[in-house]
């Protein structure tokens, strides 16, 4: 859906993006993790043809980009800084105006999609206010609703929760599992470590314009080597283990072991009850921690 070789984009001085391989596939909801200023905006603004690049290749949707720029657009919904829209008009107004700009919308389909979007989105209730009178919240819906009237292959959005309170993400983050299931990729920006690894398949992670990590999310919450462990005779427990137990609050223990199966079966051989056992798994933060440099430390700070 997505390919880029070795995508480069300098602002003089400034290497905004540095030799970018990334790689997006059909049915993916793909989170690109970074923080502010890593150079996400740049590398999506390319993807979308309206920045180009230094050097290096882009495909999206199999063609080159941006020299094909104009067969790509109307199979993309796209959500990029915050969105446009004319705000003296409404909601429902700028969506007919954009439909009607782009290509490939069909007149006689457009009402029906447009409700369709708005619906998509939680605004079907939304009168003939002009847009300056909505909230970031709701501008940030109507972005989404434009993004969606084409029923686009393909969703590339930058920041997409930007602006919304926990409630409106969370409405976002289903609409955006629902519209994966039926068969559209995802591709958006973040600096939210939480928001990428609840909502995406797979993740990549950008560190001052390079991209450091790319992976399916199930991929990266391996095993840490250490098994958690709840058990009401922690001491007897303890006792059992000799030395290999890190941890111990209450009922619970970490113990250092590879194998929570039989792990189990010693303690309940030797006379401990167990609660419950399970292989303690690195968290996405652990596993971006350690592939970033310091002074990388700006993930989930607002902005
Ligand atoms: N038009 C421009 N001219 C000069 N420098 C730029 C320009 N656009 C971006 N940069 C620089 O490129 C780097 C990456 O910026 P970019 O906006 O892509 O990062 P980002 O990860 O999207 O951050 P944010 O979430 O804050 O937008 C920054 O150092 C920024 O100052």
């Amino acid at each position: 859906m997505i390919t880029t070789r070795a995508l480069t984009k300098r602002f003089g001085r400034t290497v905004a993006v540095d030799a970018v391989d990334l790689r997006v596939r059909e049915g993916d909801r793909y989170g690109l993790l970074g923080p502010n200023g890593s150079g996400k905006t740049t590398l999506v603004r390319m993807l979308l043809g309206l920045v180009y690049a230094t050097s290096g290749e882009i495909e999206v949707l199999g063609r080159p980009v941006p020299r094909r720029i104009a067969e790509v657009l109307p199979q993309v919904g796209a959500l990029v800084e915050g969105p446009g829209a004319y705000a003296h008009l409404s909601g429902r107004r700028n969506l007919a105006l954009l439909d009607a700009a782009g290509r490939g919308g069909g007149r006689r389909t457009r009402q029906r999609r447009i409700e369709e979007a708005l619906e998509r989105v939680g605004l079907a209730k939304i009168d003939q206010r002009p847009v300056k009178a909505y909230s970031l919240g709701m501008r940030q819906r109507l972005g989404l609703a434009a993004a969606l009237i084409r029923r686009p292959r393909l969703l590339v959005l930058d920041e997409p929760t930007n602006g919304l309170d926990p409630q409106g993400i969370r409405e976002i983050r289903e609409l955006l599992v629902d519209l994966n299931h039926d068969g559209t990729t995802v591709f958006l920006s973040s600096h939210l470590l939480a928001e990428v690894e609840q909502l995406c398949t797979r993740v990549g992670v950008v560190d001052r314009g390079r991209l450091v990590l790319e992976d399916a999310l199930s991929a990266l919450h391996t095993p840490t080597g250490r098994v958690l462990v709840a058990t009401p005779d922690a001491a007897a427990a303890a006792a059992v283990l000799d030395g290999r137990v890190e941890s111990r609050d209450g009922e619970a223990l970490l113990v250092r072991h590879d194998d929570p199966a039989a792990l189990n079966a010693w303690l309940v051989g030797s006379g401990v009850r167990v609660r419950s056992i399970r292989a303690e798994r690195r968290t996405l933060e652990q596993v971006v921690l350690d592939v970033t440099g310091p002074g990388s430390d700006r993930f989930g700070e607002p902005g």
